[in-house]
Parts: structure tokens; C-alpha cells; sequence
């Protein structure tokens, strides 16, 4: 990595411009982030958007030069990032791609590369260089200190330092992976953690539950169960779809973790404690056997007591089976992941998954209490039952690479939860706020 001097990078933006296809939510947070930083910036919508589109950012971002199609993004920028639906990225990158101005470099933003990269090296013309980008969090998060992986996949480093030198007014923590590492990371990291997530959501909607509504879902970890699902579930599900069924590490990880629910299921069902208590506790040892004594735990009850959606929040905590947190443990364990070795590229839900999970298994007493009550309470049954069957739905969709029964999938469980999206992402908000913050502060003093 070369960090190009002020003046260097000044007078790239005097020469330079950059082209952004797909002016949704990540597109649109590039455009407006670059043009405050001095950037010329250009771009484009799906070309019936066009008029519309023109008029509203015209008020928005006056500075971005908003034009009809990507063949006019491609023919004059001279870094061009495809901002649009994983599902789409060929066609849409054998449209324009062909168009793209002599010697410029290409990339994109899509969550899985293999399928991004493959459909450049396809269709763009032999002199066309590619680095490709992934910010590794939703569009309403402050990019500061956030992940931004930059590939490096076919540039010269003068090309890829004027990429860097462009991504630099994020403020992101820049990652430099292949193509390949990136989606084996991400597979381990986000795709599961949305599987889990979302399996929680249709557990709840096959059941009726409104999960703020129910005492049995009080306490700290429930809420950032349910503030993170429903966070999910108020975006659009192609982000969600595309990471997981154009990704085939993401399969197995899915797949892992819907036979894991199904295993720990049937031993709590069957009440074969010993069995149960000996594959956590190896669980365990493989996940977080590596962690000292003087280890400090991300989360705590108490940390997510307070961003609770029901009305009245008894407080206090709740005795759970935490199925789902046993399982996200187990199937890293029997995959052989150590997911702190995925840190540096990890989303804000990833962290938090990763936060309540240590949070169980590493406090004193709780993993052996939530043993207990998945053994011998029945409390849970229906809802471990219907969390197992929802685990294993995601996890069929997802192999059959169907994208329109994951759409169907999504959208029923999103419209029960709808009503509540508006308060659920205030609180979800200032929730991810808090933990990062935490993050910050623990990486302030570890330096
Ligand atoms: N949202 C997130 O949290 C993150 C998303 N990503 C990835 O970034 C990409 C964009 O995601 P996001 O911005 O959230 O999604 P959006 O749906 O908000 O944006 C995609 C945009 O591309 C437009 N589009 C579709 N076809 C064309 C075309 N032929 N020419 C120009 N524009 C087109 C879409 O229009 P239309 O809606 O009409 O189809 C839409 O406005 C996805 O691949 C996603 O996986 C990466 C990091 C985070
Ligand atoms: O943090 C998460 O997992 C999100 O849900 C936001 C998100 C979605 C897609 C990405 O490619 C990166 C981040």
C-alpha cells in the first residue's frame, strides 16, 4: 500500500472522475461521500429512473452529474464502481462493461466477488484494469474505523493507489484480500450471521409472537436477538439473498449451521444431557479455548438491558436455551472456524453475534444454566422447534439458489414485522452506537 501525498491526491481530483452504476442506498452514500471530498462524481440509475432521478438529486447532491445510462458512466469515468444487485452483476456488467473509457479501472460493491470478478474479466476490454471494493456495513453506519476490503485484482499500484487514495475520505479501516479470501471470510462471517438472524424472525412469525410483547424474551441478549433481526428484516432482501446464494462457501456455513440447530435440538428433546454437555464444552474450547483469563467480553446483559422494544421491559435476566447461539458455536467448532480470525473483517451484526455468543459461553455460570433449562425446561420447545424447521428452510433456499422463493421467504416474514421497523431501527441504531463505541474505546487502549 503507498498512501499518495495531499498534493498527489489533489491534483487526481483536478483530472479524475468517478462513475458510480446503481444509485441505491451504498451507491448513493459513494456519490454524496466523494463529491463532499472534492471528487467529480457521476452516475446512474436503471435508465427509467433517469428523470426522476436527475430532479431529486438535483436538490440532494447538486454536485453529482446524474446521466441517462451506464454507457454514459462508462465512457467518461475513469473509476467506475458497479453499485448494484449481486443477482444482476453479469448482465449488467455485459451491458456496459464493452463501453467502459480506454485504460480506466473498474470494480464493485457487491458482497460476493467471485461472481463480480468473473463477469468483469468476461466482459470488459483486455486494457480495462479492475480493483474492486466491499464496505463491510449497511448504508446508515458512519464508515469511520468500518472494514472496507480493497482487491487489488488486475492494476498496476498506480491504479490501486488512486483507488485507495478515493476510498480514503471513508475513513474506513482498509482490508487487502483476493477475491477468493474475501468470499471465504464473508461466507464465515455474514452469511450465517444473517441465516441465524433471520431464522429467528420466521421462528417468531410462524409462531405469532411478537417477541417485545412476550415477558420470555426480556433481558439483554434477547434484545439484541430481536433488534438485529428486525434490523434484517427492514432492508431489502436482495442484499441479504445475494450474499448467501452467489456465494458457495456460504452454502456450507448455512448448511452447518441448520444441521447444527437440528442436532442440539434433538439431544435437548431427547434429554441426552451428558452428550449435549460434552459437545458444547468442546464447542467451546475450540471457539474460545484460545482466550485468556483477563479477556474482556465485548457485551453484557446490562450493556443491552436498556434497548429492549417492549413497553414496560420488566428487566432482569431471562433463563433461555439459546438455541441459537448453541448452534452458531457448534457449527463454527465443527467447521474448524475461529472467528476471531475474521475480526478485522467483520460487519456490526457479525460483531454482535460474535459479542452475545462469547457473552454466553465465557461468563461464569450462564452456559451451564442455559444447558440446564435446554435439558429439563420446557418453555422453549415450540420456539427451538420452530427456530430449527425456519434454520432449515433458509438453509434449502439458499442451496436451491432460488432467488425468488427467498424473495417470497422474506417479504411475508418482513410485512408481520412491519409496523414496528420504524422503532426498531431507532433502537437498533442507538444499540450498534453504544457497541461500537465500545470497540473503539477497546482499541483505543489496546494501542
Ligand atoms: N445495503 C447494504 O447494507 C450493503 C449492500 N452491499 C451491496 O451493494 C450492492 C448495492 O446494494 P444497495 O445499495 O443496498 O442496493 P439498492 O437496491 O439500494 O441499490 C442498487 C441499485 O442499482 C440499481 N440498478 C439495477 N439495475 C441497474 C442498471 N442496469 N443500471 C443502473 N442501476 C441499476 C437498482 O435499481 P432498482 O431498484 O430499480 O433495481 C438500485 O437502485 C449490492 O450488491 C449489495 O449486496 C454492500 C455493502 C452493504
Ligand atoms: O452488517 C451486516 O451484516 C449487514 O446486514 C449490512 C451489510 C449487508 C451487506 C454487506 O455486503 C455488508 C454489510
Amino acid at each position: 500500500m503507498t498512501v499518495l501525498s495531499k498534493v498527489d491526491i489533489e491534483k487526481l481530483k483536478q483530472t479524475k472522475k468517478i462513475g458510480i452504476i446503481g444509485l441505491g442506498d451504498m451507491g448513493l452514500l459513494y456519490a454524496r461521500r466523494f463529491s463532499e471530498a472534492g471528487w467529480s462524481v457521476c452516475g446512474c440509475d436503471r435508465e427509467e429512473r433517469y428523470q426522476e432521478l436527475k430532479e431529486s438529486m438535483a436538490s440532494l447532491l447538486p454536485e453529482v452529474e446524474i446521466y441517462r445510462n451506464g454507457f454514459y458512466v462508462s465512457r467518461t469515468a475513469d473509476y467506475i464502481i458497479y453499485s448494484v444487485e449481486a443477482e444482476n452483476i453479469e448482465k449488467i456488467v455485459a451491458l456496459y462493461g464493452p463501453a467502459t473509457k480506454v485504460n480506466a479501472i473498474v470494480g464493485g460493491q457487491t458482497s460476493c466477488k467471485s461472481p463480480e470478478i468473473s463477469s468483469f474479466e468476461k466482459h470488459l476490454p483486455a486494457d480495462v484494469e479492475i480493483v474492486s471494493v466491499h464496505s463491510l456495513h449497511g448504508p446508515r453506519v458512519d464508515t469511520t474505523g468500518q472494514p472496507l476490503v480493497l482487491i487489488q485484482h488486475r492494476a498496476t499500484q498506480e491504479s490501486f493507489d488512486f483507488v485507495e487514495s478515493v476510498m480514503s475520505c471513508l475513513r474506513s479501516k482498509h482490508v487487502y484480500l483476493t477475491y477468493e479470501e474475501h468470499d471465504k471470510i464473508t461466507a464465515d462471517t455474514q452469511a450465517v450471521t444473517h441465516a441465524a438472524f433471520l431464522s429467528m424472525g420466521v421462528a417468531w412469525h410462524n409462531s405469532h409472537q411478537y417477541p417485545w410483547e412476550t415477558p420470555k424474551w426480556t433481558g439483554g441478549i434477547e434484545n439484541a436477538k430481536i433488534n438485529i433481526s428486525m434490523r434484517i428484516f427492514s432492508n431489502k432482501w436482495h442484499v441479504y439473498a445475494g450474499l448467501a446464494i452467489t456465494n458457495p462457501s456460504a452454502h456450507k456455513q448455512i448448511s452447518q449451521y441448520a444441521i447444527s440447530c437440528e442436532e442440539i435440538f434433538t439431544m435437548m428433546i431427547q434429554g441426552r444431557r451428558d452428550e449435549l454437555r460434552e459437545r458444547i464444552l468442546d464447542a467451546k474450547q475450540k471457539v474460545f479455548g484460545h482466550l485468556g483469563k483477563d479477556h474482556q467480553l465485548l457485551l453484557d446483559d446490562d450493556l443491552l438491558q436498556q434497548y429492549s422494544l417492549a413497553k414496560n421491559p420488566p428487566g432482569g435476566h431471562q433463563r433461555n436455551s439459546h438455541l441459537s447461539l448453541l448452534s452458531i458455536v457448534d457449527s463454527w467448532s465443527q467447521l474448524g472456524i475461529v472467528p476471531y480470525d475474521h475480526i478485522i473483517c467483520s460487519t456490526p451484526l457479525f460483531r454482535i453475534f460474535l459479542g452475545v455468543s462469547e457473552y454466553l459461553f465465557c461468563t461464569p455460570g450462564l452456559l451451564e444454566e442455559c444447558i440446564n433449562v435446554a435439558i429439563e425446561d420446557i418453555t422453549f420447545r415450540q420456539d427451538d422447534l420452530q427456530f430449527t424447521m425456519a434454520s432449515r428452510e433458509w438453509a434449502n433456499v439458499v442451496s436451491y439458489g432460488d432467488f425468488n422463493l427467498y424473495r417470497k421467504k422474506f417479504e411475508n416474514t418482513q410485512v408481520f414485522f412491519q409496523h414496528m421497523f420504524p422503532e426498531a431501527t431507532k433502537m437498533g441504531n442507538e444499540m450498534i452506537k453504544t457497541i461500537l463505541q465500545r470497540v473503539k474505546d477497546r482499541e483505543a487502549a489496546q494501542n
